[in-house]
């Protein structure tokens, strides 16, 4: 079944320890976005701009204030709420807080399919994780009754992934999936959901502040700051012609790929002055404004 990520309208208020009653936080203001099967869609802004609270909200970790996350199917049905535990699957930033490490890599495989009745019996619940960790490109045999402390940090990874894909999801949330992981592994991992994402035809979420990645790997890239779309379009459009001033300020803050770190071109007041200004966006070509309507 091929399924849609639809994300409309979505907010999500935080009330603020130790202020006055009534004092909240928007930590995400109204952000839309369709990730169709097969699309991979990068979410990118830097620490605090609301990412994993839409990861969150998206998983059903975290209620929306306001807004919907709806799966549809391919007639374009809603898929009933209930079922969205089974369609949308996570992998988070820390492979070893993911895992429990009193569990073998075979127990943390074997109940999500058990859970969802994707195993018969024991014996094809046994047959299954080791189908899994093929598809995942570790070696079975070897690893299957480990405990996550026997394992690299990129092993972990690959476990954590073979877990999710363990109730047949149609939606992968992937927050920050490379960024506690040693740099010689990060692109082996990235290039695993890729193929997973095309083998299976899934909508991914892909959430970093790593530009480069997020280019290569997206089909689409949506920037968030302040918890606010700021631009939205065409990886190669967004990364190589950024028009937000706040996208602008991420693309020269990040590392050149030559080496070095180039130096910031605009000034990060420009970005806070241009708080009130809408959403570019390269599909139209304009701005809009935060409710979609063009801006003049
Ligand atoms: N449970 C919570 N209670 C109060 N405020 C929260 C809570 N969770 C997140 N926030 C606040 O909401 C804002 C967005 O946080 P969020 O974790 O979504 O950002 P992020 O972009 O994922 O950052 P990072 O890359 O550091 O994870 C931040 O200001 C954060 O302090």
């Amino acid at each position: 079944m091929s399924i849609t990520l639809e994300v409309a309208g979505l907010v999500k208020d935080f009330r603020v320890r130790g202020g006055p009653r009534r004092t909240r936080l928007r930590a995400v203001d109204h952000v839309s976005f369709t990730i169709p099967p097969g699309r991979t869609l990068g979410l990118v802004g830097e620490s605090g701009s609301g990412k994993s609270t839409i990861a969150r909200m998206i998983t059903g970790l975290a209620e929306p204030t306001a807004g919907h996350v709806v799966l549809r199917d391919a007639a374009g049905r809603p898929v009933p709420r209930g079922a969205h535990q089974e369609h949308v699957q996570m992998v988070f930033q820390d492979p070893f807080a993911a895992l429990n490490p009193f569990h073998t890599v075979e127990h943390h495989l074997a109940r999500p399919l058990r859970l969802h009745r994707r195993a018969r019996d024991r014996v094809d619940a046994s047959r299954r994780v080791l189908e899994l960790l093929d598809r995942v490109a570790l070696p079975a045999e070897q690893i299957v009754h480990r405990r996550p402390h026997e394992l690299s940090g990129g092993q972990r990874q690959r476990v954590a992934i073979a877990r999710a894909l363990a109730p047949g999801p149609q939606v992968i949330v992937a927050d920050e999936p490379v960024s506690m992981l040693d740099v010689s592994v990060r692109l082996g991992i990235l290039r695993l959901l890729a193929r997973l994402q095309r083998e299976e035809d899934l909508a991914v979420l892909y959430i970093t502040h790593d530009l480069a990645t997020a280019r290569h790997f997206s089909d689409d890239i949506l920037v968030l700051y302040q918890g606010r779309v700021v631009e939205r379009g065409p990886a190669d459009d967004v990364i190589l012609g950024p028009r937000h001033p706040y996208t602008r300020l991420l693309a020269a803050a990040s590392p050149d790929p030559r080496g070095g770190r180039r130096a910031l071109d605009v000034d990060p007041a420009a970005v806070v002055a241009s708080g009130e200004m809408g959403v570019y966006d390269h599909h139209t070509g304009r701005w809009e404004d935060h409710s979609g309507r063009p801006m003049t």
